[in-house]
């Protein structure tokens, strides 16, 4: 049997505030997500999926309070952020956060990738914010796919998109869709098969995803998994029961 890329056991995420108290917004969340495959992440606002790529990149105030998370088989469950990041995991926020003082250019440079700046830029249209710091002042489609970019870049082998298509226009969509799906198609550094998990209201990026499974998710929680067209027609016929 191979092991997974991911697993996710009965795992729980809270948003721990700074005086420590915790607020559980997932749990009882298992997910298994082998190398090579893309899966879809389905639910209500407000139903914890942003939650769940953040608790997985293990991004402030969320940590996993209960449950084991792996990667490749090791555990990851108290690592650090960047040590998460290290080891080949990868989020495209939702809404990224502005950087001032810190130009594309330079972190480009930080993440090793400057040699790779200019063609990615240009494959997604973006190589005019190349001198300008990160996301300050982009428009919102700029800046969500400044966050494909930002993966291109990074090169994780588990690419995690919040949304990847929302806020962007319907030229553009596609544009996304085809560095999301390049991205996803290429290896990693280490020559392994990349692997997604892609939260989607509107469900474009189904078009440029060969994705094998969605999962729904409702309450904090994974309610059912299933091909992803089908289970897209369903929600979208009968709402999200
Ligand atoms: N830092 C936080 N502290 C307290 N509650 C939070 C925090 N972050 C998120 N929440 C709450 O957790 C719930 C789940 O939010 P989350 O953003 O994960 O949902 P979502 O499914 O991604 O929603 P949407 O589809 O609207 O983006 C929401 O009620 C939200 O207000």
């Amino acid at each position: 049997m191979t092991t997974p890329l991911l697993e996710l056991k009965n795992v729980s995420i809270a948003a721990v505030a700074d005086d420590g108290s915790e607020k559980t917004i997932c749990h009882d969340v298992n997910l298994t997500l082998n190398e090579g495959e893309r899966h879809i992440l389905l639910g209500p606002n407000g139903s914890g999926k942003s939650t769940l790529l953040a608790g997985i990149m293990g991004l402030h105030p969320f940590r996993i309070t209960a449950g084991t998370a792996t990667l490749r088989g090791e555990d990851i469950t108290d690592l650090e952020t960047e040590e998460r990041a290290h080891a080949g995991i990868g989020l495209a926020f939702q809404r990224p956060p502005a950087l001032a003082g810190v130009s594309v250019e330079r972190l480009a440079a930080a993440i090793g990738a400057s040699d790779r700046l200019d063609a990615v830029s240009e494959s997604l249209g973006l190589d005019h914010l190349d001198d300008r710091d990160v996301n300050c002042g982009f428009s919102g489609g700029e800046a969500k796919r400044f966050e494909v970019m930002k993966l291109a870049l990074q090169g994780p082998q588990l690419c995690l998109f919040d949304e990847p298509e929302s806020g962007v226009d319907l030229e553009q969509v596609g544009v996304v869709g085809r560095a999301v799906s390049e991205l996803l198609d290429a290896k990693d550094a280490e020559g392994r098969h990349r692997s997604a998990l892609v939260i989607t209201h509107t469900g474009f990026i189904l078009d440029s995803l060969d994705a094998t499974v969605a999962h729904l998710m409702v309450d904090g929680t994974i309610v059912s998994s299933g091909e992803p067209r089908a289970m897209f027609d369903h929600i979208r016929t009968n709402g999200y029961r």
